[in-house]
């Protein structure tokens, strides 16, 4: 048998790539599996393990053989490399016969429980304590080292060595500053695995939690087929899969925040976050630290790092709501991060760098504000490269029962109750109401209604509307105090009945059928469409 040079075991340069290697990878098993593969192309090296100490429960080895009764820790092998003299023998197998031992048994526990090493020089194969003497004698194991892997005082594991030089005391020491490294580099590899864990742990609960707001306040859902809304959505489709910022102009409740989501989500952003600053929410002395974030101890009350808005959205999308409220000093620092993408913590002085899209939204007449030098000219361009305006909703009344219905089914599903039934004159009066709040004052007047209802039919209070004085056209309510001849009653039945029929678009059956909208059974309101000889081709004259 030929043995390589005897000294020439534990080469210090090849140990010092090793280390620049192990530096370079992230995950346990990247490490563990560099550092034994690294020592095996040592010359001399037999074979190099790492055991460490851990519950049975964590090991993977013992958890497929269903061995995990031992909750204490035990040392585990887990990374395994050499040169065997025979081709066929796999030396990076982890479930052989030396997989675990228990603390302090033989030499590999022992090392960990005194935190000792150990080196045994000049082998004849012959010694009391080896396991398998043939396989010593068949590879020429000379010297068996063992290095504990120490972090911070605490004995993660133990790095073993065969080799078929005799190391001396220099080599040895080589190997003990490695394993040093090692141990540093195995811990770090641990807490970056954890911190991976956490982090995929919060963006499956991050994105639990927005599919089940999403879902709880009906948001991601236009409701309407206005000529007005449909451009608005036409609009979202044609820029959400650009990176082009937009911005939302509307009055206060006319759907933004809805638009601003729906243009992420349809976004290759998708699945990053969406994060929202509510500006007008946000203190002026705060703005920066909002925006940018700040360094433990910048301002009273910054007792530790925290990263801003910017940071959170990095490689998302960051929705600015009420960007008019943003004081002109902060404006100019808002200009650089949109034009650089670059930017600084309060109170420190390194320059970081995001990739966010920029959804701002407003019911400020902007251009206005830049006229009165409030708003910088140069960041409204910036904000304003795609616009979208939502009118209001009295300016689309059509989408008013179709919205109405919409909320009434989303909110008796929300509070588990029975959809209540409107009638046409309910419907009526919500389509002449001119909605100051516009949609989010529909919603809320229809919630509290369905809570009042208590199942049975859905009744409104609202304030007399202004538009009734300026003429704005309402759908005909049936006054209880006129008096009407039979013929009258028929002829108003039926102008009902097609009026339903027609916000409908001739559907009868169903939650957004006529049927629900008159307050009717569905067959009795069938029965009276052909007693009536109403057509449904006749809908539209
Ligand atoms: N077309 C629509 N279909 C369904 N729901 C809508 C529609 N438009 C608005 N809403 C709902 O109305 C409420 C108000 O909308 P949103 O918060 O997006 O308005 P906004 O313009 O951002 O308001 P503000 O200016 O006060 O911030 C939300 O609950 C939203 O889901």
């Amino acid at each position: 048998m030929k043995y390589r040079s005897l000294y020439a075991s534990m080469d210090p340069r090849k140990l010092s790539q090793v280390m620049v290697s192990t530096a370079q990878q992230r995950g346990l098993d990247a490490v563990l599996r560099t550092i034994t593969d690294g020592i095996a192309q040592c010359p001399n090296t037999v074979l190099t393990r790492i055991w460490l100490a851990e519950s049975d429960s964590l090991c993977e080895v013992c958890r497929s053989r269903n061995d995990t009764s031992d909750i204490t820790r035990s040392l585990h092998l887990v990374a395994s490399a050499g040169v065997p003299h025979d081709p066929q023998a796999d030396y990076g197998r982890l479930d052989g016969a030396f997989h675990r031992f228990p603390m302090g048994e033989r030499k590999i526990g022992r090392v960990v429980s005194t935190g000792e090493p150990l080196r045994l020089a000049g082998l004849r194969g012959d010694e009391e304590w080896i396991a398998n003497p043939a396989w010593f004698a068949h590879e020429g194991v000379r010297t068996f080292a063992a290095q504990p892997l120490i972090f911070r005082d605490d004995v993660l594991g133990v790095l073993a060595l065969f080799d078929r030089g005799l190391l001396d005391e220099e080599a040895f020491e080589w190997l003990r500053i490695f394993a040093d490294y090692a141990a540093v580099s195995i811990a770090n590899a641990r807490a970056f695995d954890e911190i991976s864990l956490l982090r995929t742990r919060l963006e499956e609960e991050n994105l639990y939690l927005r599919e089940e707001v999403t879902a709880a306040l009906g948001m991601g859902e236009f409701v309407g087929e206005s000529q007005a809304l449909q451009h608005v959505l036409r609009q979202v489709q044609l820029v959400a899969p650009t990176d082009a910022a937009v911005l939302i102009t509307g009055e206060s409740g006319t759907g933004k925040e809805l638009v601003a989501r729906a243009i992420h989500d349809r976004s290759p952003r998708k699945d990053r976050p969406l994060i929202k600053v509510n500006c007008s929410a946000v203190p002026d002395a705060l703005f920066e630290s909002e925006f940018f974030g700040h360094v433990k101890g910048a301002f009273t009350g910054a007792l530790a790092d925290r990263p801003g808005r910017f940071e959170m959205a990095d490689r998302g999308t960051l929705f600015l709501d009420e960007i008019g409220e943003v004081p002109l000093a902060m404006q100019a620092k808002l200009l650089r991060v949109l034009q650089e993408g670059e930017f600084e913590r309060v109170g420190d002085t390194r320059t970081r760098t995001v990739d966010v899209r920029i959804v701002a939204a407003t019911n400020r007449d902007l251009k206005r504000e830049v006229e009165a030098g409030r708003f910088r000219e140069d960041l409204y361009y910036r904000l304003s490269v795609f616009p979208v305006h939502i009118p209001p909703l009295r300016e689309r009344r059509e989408d008013i029962p179709k919205l109405a219905l919409h909320f009434i089914t989303q909110s008796a599903r929300r509070m588990n109750r029975r959809v209540p039934r409107i009638t046409q004159a309910v419907l009526s009066q919500l389509a002449a109401h001119d909605w100051p709040g516009n949609v989010r004052e529909l919603q809320n007047v229809v919630e509290r209604a369905v809570i009042l209802s208590q199942g049975r039919s859905l009744h409104v209070h609202l304030q007399p509307s202004p538009s009734r004085e300026r003429g704005v056209p309402s759908l005909p309510t049936p006054s209880m105090a006129q008096l009407a001849t039979r013929e009258e009653l028929k002829r108003q039945e039926r102008e009902n009945i097609v009026q339903a029929l027609r916000l409908t678009k001739g559907k009868i059956f169903g939650l957004d059928g006529a049927a629900v909208l008159l307050g009717m059974k569905p067959t009795t309101l069938a029965s009276r469409i052909k007693a009536l000889g109403i057509k449904k081709s006749k809908l539209d004259s």
